[in-house]
């Protein structure tokens, strides 16, 4: 396994690329250490084929290093570049046995008969398929299919990386929560350096240990899955991660205070750095009902099981509470408390107050 490291990676599509926004993938510059769990997350058009792509060999950026291992490998073709992908669709033999197909991996690069039985029933075991190893593949299942497509990506120990595309794409709802986990248990037993790429922000932080969120070609912030949810850096990480995403207001900062349609807004610290547009962060998890506070009338209640979502216009500007009190009656004047060392600033998207404490 290896260290990936993107060194000033950019990638045009067009050949005479003007300005940023000619730009698929702009600055990148990341380390994926040996052994981690990586998630690649964002939405679709992000650039997360784009860098896979780079990553793999199948595409050479416009400008830019991949380096694994501190050795040099943008000009390498796939095929000498030693990874293991799983894709979105399964990827195996039909007319082959379940057997055969986790082995051919194996068995392409000649390693010995008895070191394949031996990986083979090993990753078959913690793929929970070895009563099926004797099957035709053809009359799998499609998501015990998906499984055995990881089992080829995962039965190889020289590989660099394993990277997954969008895996869970064709498995059933249902049994999504349970390949999920059980991706995030071989890591630990494979320890293998995995990148898993996703719009799926459950995929991602059940997944890795490390996520990082793209969007517009641009890596917004890298983080635990604890660090996303705590402090996003960007109003799109706060937007992007959680249900309901965080609140994101227009602010008028004045001395050094917000205000939210003109009622005082207390932040979690000093306000730092520069820019244009400001808005306040808030997650919905942080924004209590209470006596007294910011003034708001209900506008929607929706029951989500445990707790209940509460819409509330604060003047023009909807603000969503999450509460496992009994809700308000729509319509009902409230006030609104948010939790001030959870209640920051951001100019032009970025975060731009400091922690408290
Ligand atoms: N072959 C191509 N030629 C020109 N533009 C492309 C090509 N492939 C992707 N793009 C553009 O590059 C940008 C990034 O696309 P990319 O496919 O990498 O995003 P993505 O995050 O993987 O999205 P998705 O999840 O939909 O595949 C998009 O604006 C897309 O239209």
């Amino acid at each position: 396994m290896a260290k990936i490291t993107l060194s000033k990676l950019r990638h045009s599509y067009l050949p005479n690329p003007a300005g940023p926004a000619d730009y698929a993938l702009k600055e990148i510059d990341l380390d994926w250490s040996d052994g981690g769990a990586y998630a690649l997350l964002g939405p679709s058009g992000c650039g997360k084929s784009t860098l896979l792509n780079i990553i793999s060999g199948l595409l050479t950026p416009s400008e830019g290093q991949i380096l694994f291992d501190d050795k040099d490998v943008t000009g390498l073709p796939p095929d000498q570049r030693n990874i293991a992908q799983v894709f979105q669709f399964p990827v195996i033999y039909d007319t082959m046995s379940v057997f055969d197909n986790l082995a051919f991996p194996l068995r392409n690069r000649g390693v010995p008969e008895t070191t394949v039985k031996a990986r083979v029933s090993d990753i078959a075991e913690m793929l929970e398929v070895t009563d099926m190893l004797g099957t035709r593949a053809a009359g799998l299942s499609p998501d015990n299919k998906q499984k055995i497509s990881m089992g080829r990506g995962l039965v190889r120990d020289d590989v660099n990386v394993v990277m997954f595309d969008e895996p869970l794409t064709v498995i059933d709802p249902h049994l999504k929560w349970k390949l999920r986990s059980k991706l995030k248990e071989l890591h630990q037993k494979v320890r293998a350096t995995m990148i898993y790429v996703t719009h799926d922000q459950t995929e991602a932080l059940t997944f890795a240990d490390q996520v990082v969120v793209m969007q517009d070609g641009e890596i917004v912030q890298i983080g635990t899955p604890v660090d996303l949810f705590a402090r996003p850096a960007h109003t799109f990480v706060g937007h992007f991660i959680g249900s309901p995403g965080m609140n994101v207001l227009p602010a008028e900062l004045r001395d050094g205070g917000a205000y939210l349609a003109g009622q005082h807004v207390p932040l979690e610290g000093a306000v730092t750095g520069q820019g244009q547009l400001t808005q306040i962060g808030i997650r919905p998890e942080f924004v209590r009902i209470g006596n007294t506070g910011l003034q708001a009338t209900v506008r929607k209640v929706s029951d989500v099981g445990r707790h209940s979502v509460v819409e509330a216009m604060i003047g023009d500007t909807s603000v969503k509470a999450v509460t496992e009190d009994p809700p308000p009656a729509q319509g009902a004047a409230i006030h609104l408390q948010f939790q001030q060392d959870q209640t920051r600033l951001y100019r032009d998207g970025w975060l731009a107050t400091e922690a408290a404490g």
